[in-house]
């Protein structure tokens, strides 16, 4: 009797295990984003050219562990092995990382020469995740020389406790590398929605329009900001307003954002509010700085 071939069952490609990840950027996002991968057991490379911001990130890292224990929590929100967390000035201290996560200023003449030297110096397995609010991933890709192993991660802020991230498939992201991001992302407590990659995304292209009409209000004198956001908190049952929003992200990454997409999509709804301009020319960028649309501690 003639024996069937025994065919294997198709196995998934073996996937990277990812254990050491490099941060690119210790501001807003890039601290939040390295003390959430060190809570969930990850070896962390946090990396910015300005000491002060490493600085920084290391006490609101630390005003984030004391926040939670006031809320009440009482688990992996309240604690941090800083071990695991390397705090470095020198981009080529990522080189030995297995995935990369970047997070600079939300600039392309900035990020753009981070990614061509990360091209340079890390091997052709690892994999390059852009935290942009509204950049696109496929032109970050294009100066990397392994387009197929870019991807988009938006993170939402404060990053230990939004548990949902935008996933963004630059046009050659490879089918691999969104399986091992999904997975790598699971593996520190992120839900994901897949989005094609188009400059704002979901979240930036609603919101920024949105923060920047709010912000025409306040310049206009039609209403103030504690008002404004009253209206989202009691009649839309939003948990911040536009503007208490504005503060948190930070107004000159609003701003960096909605030049973005006025750029990407050459249409006057993204122009940016005069107010919004002159408030970071002014030095009032939101809560990082202590003041924005209101005053913070
Ligand atoms: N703030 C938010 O709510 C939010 C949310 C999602 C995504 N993002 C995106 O995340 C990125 C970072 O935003 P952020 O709010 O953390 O900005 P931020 O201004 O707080 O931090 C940016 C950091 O990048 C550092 N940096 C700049 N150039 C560098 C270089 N060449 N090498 C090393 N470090 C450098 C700066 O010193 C700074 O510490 C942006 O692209 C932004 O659009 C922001």
């Amino acid at each position: 009797m003639i024996q069937e071939p025994a065919f294997k069952t198709p196995q998934k490609p073996e996937q990277p295990v990812i254990s050491r990840v490099g941060v690119i950027g210790a501001g807003v996002m890039g601290s939040g984003v390295a003390q959430n991968l060190a809570q969930h057991g990850f070896q962390v490379v946090l990396i910015d050219h300005f000491e002060k911001a490493l600085q920084g990130a290391r006490q609101s890292m630390q005003q984030n562990l004391r926040f939670q224990k006031m809320m009440g929590k009482t688990g992996w929100e309240t604690t941090l092995d800083w071990d695991l967390i390397r705090f470095s000035g020198q981009l080529e201290d990522v080189q030995h990382c297995d995935f990369i996560i970047e997070n600079v200023t939300e600039n392309w003449e900035i990020k753009k020469p981070i990614f061509e030297k990360l091209g340079e110096i890390c091997p052709q397995h690892t994999i390059f995740a852009a935290n942009t609010s509204a950049i696109s991933i496929t032109r970050i890709a294009s100066v990397t020389g392994r387009a197929d192993r870019v991807v988009g991660i938006h993170f939402m802020n404060p990053v230990p406790q939004k548990s949902m991230v935008e996933l963004i498939r630059g046009y050659h992201t490879s089918q691999a590398t969104l399986d091992t991001t999904a997975d790598f992302l699971n593996r520190f407590g992120k839900k994901h929605v897949l989005v094609k990659d188009a400059p704002g995304f979901i979240s930036n292209r609603v919101l920024m329009l949105t923060i920047n009409e709010a912000i025409f209000l306040v310049h206009e004198g039609t209403s103030n900001p504690t008002d404004i956001d009253l209206v989202f908190k009691n009649c839309f049952g939003h948990s911040m307003g536009p503007l208490e929003t504005a503060d948190l992200i930070g107004l000159d990454t609003i701003l960096h954002s909605l030049e973005v997409l006025l750029d990407a999509y050459q249409d006057p709804k993204f122009r940016p509010c005069p107010l919004l301009k002159q408030m970071v020319d002014a030095g009032l960028h939101g809560r990082k700085t202590g003041e924005g649309f209101f005053r913070h501690q």
